[in-house]
């Protein structure tokens, strides 16, 4: 499946230095002048999570591997992008094909980082990106209603559902609200998502804050945080400075570094979580000798598709799914002590997989 996190904001707001961070790499350039990034940068992140590492030691599993989700460092938007400001509509594009947006929000205060405002307001500046977003969804609705007046005429009735939806995601914009505010009838929830309008990806916001206030964040973080609350959607906080910084460490030294700062756990490590809960993703995990591996399903999947996400085949010729809940597996001290406990289940084609679950496939080729 694999998951799509675009890291969007305004140039110069360290979009890149976050996505170096995440990556562990110096792919993308980072630098002090705006409009740096041009191309799209895409990796691939292993979403760190503690109960991989428990299960591979009670399994005594030669390999871990985690799952893994993918971020896209995406060029600056400046006010004016929906009308082709600074290759705006070449960006637009890029984050038409993203599941989520991570915002990146400048809340740093150096006189030598050009902001292209000239000032720092991350409210404002949210403002202004959204804004943007807005008025790209206002043109392609209306490009796009044109399209299918004939068929909407004709009867189609997928035109007409069609014509239904953007007419409703046209009324909320032009009373200058996000799309994703829509309320969204179960039955047109596919529908809506096909017409991929970028304010109806979920959001969260990234506080980029000063190296001092990786901890506690600041006034401009706090900001942010009263409006993201306002706004049903999450924030969190991160110097991007000092995530590149512990990139660069081995793990016991990043440890050392980070309590240094007063801080439990790397920003990226909140940040790929916060993106877990922003699009109901789930985990589950596959245990053996050979390896322990961890596997993204969103909330809700049947153990099928569960299935599918390691192969076609599995999905295709599903039998049953031996499962362990990831509390017993610790309780009983593995599989063995599991099984002879009476908590491992044979779980049937309707089971829904659960977050933890530590599950072993049975399938017909
Ligand atoms: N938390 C921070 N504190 C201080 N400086 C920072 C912080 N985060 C990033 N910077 C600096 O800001 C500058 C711009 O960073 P970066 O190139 O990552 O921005 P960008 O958003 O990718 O820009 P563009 O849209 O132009 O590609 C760099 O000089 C970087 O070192
Ligand atoms: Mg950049």
């Amino acid at each position: 499946m694999g998951f799509k996190m675009g890291i969007v904001g305004l140039p110069n707001v360290g979009k890149s230095t976050l996505f170096n961070a995440l990556t562990k790499t110096a792919a993308a350039q980072a630098a002090n002048f705006p409009f740096c990034t041009i191309e799209p940068n895409v990796g691939e992140v292993g979403v760190p999570d503690a109960r991989l590492d428990k299960l591979a030691a009670i399994a005594g599993s030669k390999q871990i591997i985690p799952t893994r989700m993918t971020f896209v460092d995406i060029a600056g938007l400046v006010k004016g992008a929906s009308k082709g400001e600074g290759l705006g509509n070449q960006f637009l594009a890029n984050i038409r094909e993203v599941d989520a947006i991570a915002h990146v929000l400048r809340c740093f205060e150096d006189g030598d980082v050009t902001h292209v405002e000239g000032r720092v307001d991350p409210v404002a500046d949210a403002e202004t990106i959204e804004t943007e977003l807005m008025l790209a969804d206002i043109e392609s609705i209306e490009k796009r209603l044109q399209n299918i007046v004939r068929k909407v005429r004709g009867g189609d009735k997928e035109a007409v559902q069609q014509e239904r939806l953007l007419r409703q995601a046209l009324s909320v914009l032009e009373d200058g609200q996000p799309a994703r505010v829509v309320d969204v009838d179960e039955d047109d929830v596919k529908a809506w998502k096909m017409l991929q309008l970028l304010t109806t990806k979920p959001i969260l916001y990234v506080c980029n804050v000063g190296e001092a206030e990786a901890a506690d964040g600041n006034d401009f973080s706090a900001r942010v945080g009263e409006m993201a609350a306002a706004q049903g959607n999450s924030h969190v906080i991160i110097s991007a400075q000092i995530e590149e910084e512990i990139s660069q460490l081995e793990d016991d030294e990043a440890e050392m570094f980070l309590s240094e700062m007063g801080l439990e756990e790397a920003g990226l490590a909140r940040l790929i979580r916060a993106g877990y809960e922003l699009l109901h993703l789930e985990t589950y995990f596959t245990v053996g000798p050979k390896e322990a591996r961890a596997w993204t399903i969103k909330h809700g999947t049947a153990a099928p598709q569960a299935a599918g996400v390691i192969h076609g085949d599995f999905e295709k010729g599903f039998i049953r799914a031996e499962t362990i809940a990831y509390d017993d597996f610790l309780t009983c001290d593995g599989e063995q002590g599991a099984k002879e406990a009476g908590k491992m289940r044979a779980e049937g084609k309707t089971y829904v997989v659960k977050d933890g679950d530590v599950l072993h496939f049975l399938f017909n080729t």
